[in-house]
């Protein structure tokens, strides 16, 4: 059995396991004196096989968990660690990965992909402002926070994730650059690549809401390294057929092999697909010439959208 850390206990009671991963556990716990519902994730130390790494990831993802804020970024509310494991106290998402919504549903209807998607570009606009690359984008690690179909999302899961090293970069920067490989300049960090890799699983993250099924999958016959290398995936008529040009038009220009092509997060929120259209300003039919464009009014809950040019900005109200 998993020992746990006392003043852990003694702070929260801890229920029953709601979510399970690769390296541990979610379990539903509440804090005692306000009965106030939140999520433990376990991880264990001990399945790390490399003990260099892995310690040195987990230092990393508790430091970006305690250091980031944002409403689409998931927050540590507390932190415990024994010998094997450590244990960090987060906000209960209610809605539970954004993986099981897609498995039930299959596809999740385009403005609903619309609005996680949007909330999970803010987020990664968030890390990527901040310097952190999350390297591990998937819809494990996408929470929802009820189970309703508009709801708000959070980004989890920092395990893999890489602060930008702009010491280590600047260091390398100050020594003679006539010996360094071009690619040390562009290279967003000493991993030799950079925050584009977000943009990429975002792009596969986008395809498996609208699609229902990932772009990439062993099934389709050659390995999937081989497909990602080829950026070669299908868009199935009996799926796609329904999904907006614009919709599809951004996977597009997001599974991109070369990451200098690839649409970059800021690019990404501004295509069009995600500007918000006025809906109900309707402009006559050709033939009615000069007769303004009406404006019908707007329905109750539009209310706030009333003001919005035409050409409106993105989404408001999240970011
Ligand atoms: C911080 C972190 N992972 N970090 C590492 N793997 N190192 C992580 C990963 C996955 C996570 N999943 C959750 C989480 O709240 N999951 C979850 C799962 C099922 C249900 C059902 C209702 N609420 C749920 C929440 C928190 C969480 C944190």
């Amino acid at each position: 059995t998993l020992e746990m850390p006392t003043a852990l206990q003694q702070k929260y009671a801890l229920g029953k396991t709601i979510g399970t991963g690769v390296c541990g556990e979610v379990k539903f716990a509440f804090l005692r004196d306000t009965m106030e519902k939140c999520a433990v994730k376990i991880i264990n130390k001990g399945n790390f096989k490399s003990e260099g790494t892995a310690t040195r990831n987990a230092e990393t993802e508790i430091q970006i968990l305690q250091r980031i804020d944002h409403p689409c970024l998931m927050k540590t509310k507390d932190f415990y660690q024994t010998e094997e494991s450590y244990f960090i106290v987060l906000e209960l998402m209610e809605g539970g990965e954004l993986y099981y919504r897609i498995k039930s549903k299959k596809q999740i209807p385009e403005d609903v992909a619309k609005f996680y998607f949007y909330q999970m570009l803010l987020a990664v606009q968030y890390l990527h402002s901040q310097g952190i690359i999350h390297r591990d984008l998937k819809p494990e690690n996408v929470l929802l926070s009820s189970q309703e179909d508009f709801c708000l999302i959070k980004v989890t899961d920092f395990n893999q994730s890489r602060i930008l090293e702009e010491a280590a970069l600047m260091r390398t920067l100050c020594g003679t650059p006539s010996y360094l490989a071009p690619e040390v300049f562009t290279a967003a960090s000493t991993d030799g690549y950079g925050l584009s890799v977000d943009a990429w699983s975002l792009g596969v993250l986008l395809f498996v809401c609208l699609g229902g099924y990932p772009p990439f999958h062993e099934q389709f016959g050659t390995s999937v390294r081989e497909q990602v290398l080829r950026g070669s995936y299908t868009l199935l008529p009996k799926q796609w057929s329904h999904i907006s040009e614009q919709a599809k038009d951004l996977v597009q220009k997001l599974l991109v092999v070369d990451p200098s092509q690839r649409l970059n997060i800021e690019e990404a929120l501004s295509h069009d697909w995600l500007q918000v259209r006025l809906m109900y300003l309707r402009v006559p039919p050709p033939q009615a010439q000069g007769e303004a464009s009406e404006l019908q009014s707007p329905p109750p809950q539009a209310q706030g959208e009333a003001s919005e040019s035409p050409s409106s900005g993105p989404m408001r109200g999240l970011s």
